[in-house]
């Protein structure tokens, strides 16, 4: 599976793009200044412009290799205002994780701008990477930064210390994280006024659809849901006054195109499980006759999956148990 290619990304009134040789002159004269290199582990002071062609030519190499994804920050006039990036580090034997880094020229300090390109980065990194969660490690006196990831729905996980060579000393360093829970519980609570109030049950009816060679259809849930980024099994809530297979067949014909007669989904087994926001009970059906071609119709990525290759996409916690009935059902 592949990481989806980089991409340009609108957080209003900026927008980022990836970095481009022509940022380096508006790059290097943002970036040398001691106030802003000082806080950056990696970079010397003062910054040789030669270092900004390097950097951003091996920012197109990680893109190209799936290993980072870095963008210019612009604002609304095009003018080059600083750089945010996500590396991809795939520890051996854990899941992969997006390590956040991010700078804001001087003059533009105070904006609220780095708050909006993470935000903005974080929510596309989750729903299009196969990451597990997003880090990013911030010196202890960059006050301003912790604080931008805290907006962001980050919490401090441990510390550490780096050894910066603007500063040529070790530093102190905080370890923050967050990941898709984190980010949907953040969501819930700026839309829900009463954080205290008790789990709802919330009814989904799922479908697992199989073909004549005995693959099934995942989606993966797109940018803007709760979730985003995992793959699950095509469905959706079932509403007041239907019936889990009235449900199921509405949304199989919203979510992908597809119609079917309630006779050709046979219940097969049940998921109840709680997550932090919600408890969630969903019925499985399994499905092997339908009319058309599955067509992603709500931005959603589909693909067949053989038994065997189920565990390698990831999936709602709900889900997991369905994998071994599954794998034994085909
Ligand atoms: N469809 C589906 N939903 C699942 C699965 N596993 C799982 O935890 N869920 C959870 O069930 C909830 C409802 O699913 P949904 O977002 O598809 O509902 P929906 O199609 O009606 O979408 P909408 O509410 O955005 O209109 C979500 O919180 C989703 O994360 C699964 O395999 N399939
Ligand atoms: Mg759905």
């Amino acid at each position: 599976m592949p990481d989806t290619a980089p991409t340009e990304l609108e957080a209003p009134p900026y927008h980022l793009r990836p970095l481009c040789a022509q940022d380096a002159p508006a790059l290097h004269h943002l970036v040398n200044d001691w106030e802003v290199v000082r806080m950056l582990s990696r970079l010397p002071f003062p910054y040789p412009r030669e270092l900004a062609d390097s950097w951003i030519a091996s920012t197109q190499q990680m893109q190209q290799k799936g290993e980072g994804y870095h963008f210019a920050i612009l604002d609304k006039d095009g003018t080059f205002i600083g750089c945010i990036g996500l590396g991809i580090q795939a520890p051996a034997n854990s899941a992969r994780i997006g390590m956040l880094g991010y700078w804001i020229g001087r003059p533009y300090w105070g904006q609220g701008i780095a708050t909006r390109a993470a935000e903005r980065v974080t929510s596309w990194a989750l729903a299009h990477l196969e990451i597990s969660s997003i880090r990013a490690h911030v010196a202890v006196d960059n006050v301003a930064s912790a604080r931008v990831l805290e907006h962001v729905g980050f919490q401090q996980i441990g510390t550490d210390k780096q050894v910066f060579a603007s500063r040529g000393s070790e530093q102190p360093m905080l370890v923050f994280e967050t990941t898709r829970h984190m980010q949907d519980a953040r969501r819930a609570s700026a839309s829900a006024p009463t954080p205290s109030a008790p789990k709802k049950l919330v009814l989904v009816s799922a479908a697992a659809l199989i073909d004549t060679q005995g693959r099934i259809l995942l989606a993966r849930r797109p940018e803007g849901k709760s979730m985003a980024g995992l793959w699950e099994f095509p469905g959706g809530k079932i509403e007041t006054g239907e019936t889990p297979e009235a449900a199921l067949v509405r949304e199989l014909h919203e979510e992908l195109g597809l119609d079917m007669s309630r006779a050709c989904l046979a219940p097969f087994t049940f998921a109840s499980h709680s997550y932090p926001t919600f408890n969630l009970l969903m019925p499985l059906y399994v499905c092997r006759r339908w009319q058309g071609t599955p067509i992603p119709k709500e931005g959603q990525k589909l693909a067949w999956v053989a038994p065997q290759d189920l565990r390698k996409y990831p999936m709602p916690e709900a889900d997991l148990p369905f994998i071994p009935l599954l794998q034994t059902l085909l």
